[in-house]
Parts: structure tokens; sequence; C-alpha cells
């Protein structure tokens, strides 16, 4: 549920050359909910996470919560995991801790530790990541960034390359920890309308600018003529 606050989006734009990719954004999207970027392929999605998440720095704009707690924190979860192949699965969890350098050796252990056990992945803390399933390297790649307390964790395609019941375990996996952990989830996704089950809002990025903005429910009921393309894969253009 919405706390009545906004990950608040003002005039956020990005370019590449003379290649413009977003065109002046402005987007309020509800903390505490489940946010769905769609679009078509190379249309800015991730540019558009990734600005939000400050990997890559927007040309010009703002991004804030529009109150005094300031802009929230955000954890970034990669289309690959991209877990290091040479660290153990609690080894990689507690990277991003001690990248920030606050946290003792006593804490990250703790805090890990705490993590693991609530994520069901204490067996395999010593384990390599060559040495799991797909599913457990995705609780791994989630439980990184988890370890932070993040407010807000961006999804860049988490199911890419599944089969549908994985990607179905997938989804059931964010929903489940979302209403665990509280997060707010920003997710890009192509797998529509699987994707809607567990999403609260739907935005569609087009041409650098957020051309649909509504619930799914709405969205599929009464979707707008450029939109159908995306909601039956089957009428694609080829
Ligand atoms: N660092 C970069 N330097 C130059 N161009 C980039 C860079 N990152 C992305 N682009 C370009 O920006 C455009 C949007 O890329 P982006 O990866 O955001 O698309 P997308 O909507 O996420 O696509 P897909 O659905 O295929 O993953 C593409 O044309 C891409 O080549």
């Amino acid at each position: 549920m919405s706390d009545g606050r906004f990950l608040k989006l003002r005039g956020l734009s990005k370019a590449f050359g003379p290649q413009v990719i977003l065109n002046d954004i402005d987007l309020d999207i509800p903390l505490g909910e489940h946010t769905t970027v769609i679009g078509k392929s190379g249309t800015g999605k991730s540019v558009l996470l990734k600005c939000i998440s400050g990997l890559l720095a927007a040309d010009s704009g703002t991004i804030s919560s529009g109150d005094s707690k300031g802009a929230p924190a955000c954890s970034y979860m990669f289309q690959q995991n991209a877990l290091f192949d040479s660290m153990t699965v609690e080894e990689n969890i507690a990277l991003p801790l001690r990248e920030k350098g606050k946290a003792g050796t006593a804490e990250i252990k703790e805090r890990v530790g705490k993590l693991l056990d609530q994520i069901d992945l204490l067996a395999a803390a010593k384990k390599y990541p060559a040495e799991i399933s797909g599913g457990m390297k995705k609780r791994v790649a989630l439980a990184r960034a988890l370890i932070t307390s993040p407010e807000i964790i961006l999804f860049d395609e988490p199911t890419t390359g599944l089969d549908p019941q994985r990607k179905y375990n997938v989804f059931e996996m964010i929903r489940d920890y979302r209403k665990h952990f509280g997060f707010t989830v920003l997710m890009v996704s192509h797998d529509v309308p699987e994707v809607f089950e567990i999403s609260d809002n739907v935005a569609w990025l087009d041409q650098g600018l957020i051309k649909y903005w509504g619930k799914p429910e709405q969205l599929m009921a009464n979707p707008p003529e450029d939109l159908k393309p995306f909601l039956n894969p089957a009428l694609s253009p080829a």
C-alpha cells in the first residue's frame, strides 16, 4: 500500500549525443507500491532506471520524494543477477555494506546472517554462485539489493531468459518479499500481461515520454490503440 509519498521525477532528461532518450519526464511514482515500466526495445527503460538509481547521470531534472526525508535510497537488481563468481553467497550479499564502509565487520556479519535466514539461504551461505540453482541466484541477487535496507528496489527485466514456470516463481518471490520487507518496486519488464498480476501501476515509456500511466486493470479494459500490440504480442508487427 502507498503511504501517500512519491518518488517525484521532474524534468528528467537524458541524451546520448543527438539521440534523445528521456525527454523532460515528469512522473510521480507512489512509494510502497509496485510500478512496472513497459515499452519497445531500445526505448530507454533501462536508462530511466539507471538515472533514478544514480548509475547514470541525467542531463537535467530532479529526483526527490518531495518531503524533508530527501531522495529515497535505491538498490538496483541487474538483469543477469551480476553475482561475483569468486565470492561466496554471503560475501556477495555483504558487498554493498562493505562498499558503503559504514558498518563494521561484526555488524555486517550479523545483518547478512539475519537476511540469509529471512530469505531462506542459510544453507547456501558458503557456496559459490556456480554451485547453486538459477532460482537461488535470483534470491541472492535480491538479498544483495536488500542488505542496505533501501526504500526502493529497481528491477531491470528480472525474468529475462527464464521459462514460464521460473518467470512465475521470480514474480512470486518479488511480490512476497515486497510484502515482507515493505520496499517499493520499480520494474522494467517485457512479460506483458503476466507482470500485471503483481503490478499496482503501469507506465508506458515511448519516444522519451511516459505516454500512459494507470492501473493494469484499466489498461487491459481500455487500452490506447498504440499500446494494444504490447498487450497482445500476437498482434505485434513482426
Ligand atoms: N551508456 C550508453 N551510451 C550510449 N548509448 C546508450 C547508453 N546506454 C543506452 N544507450 C542507448 O539508449 C537507448 C535506450 O537503451 P535502453 O537500454 O535504456 O533501452 P531499453 O528500453 O531498456 O531496451 P530493452 O527493452 O531492449 O532492454 C538505446 O538506443 C541504447 O543504445
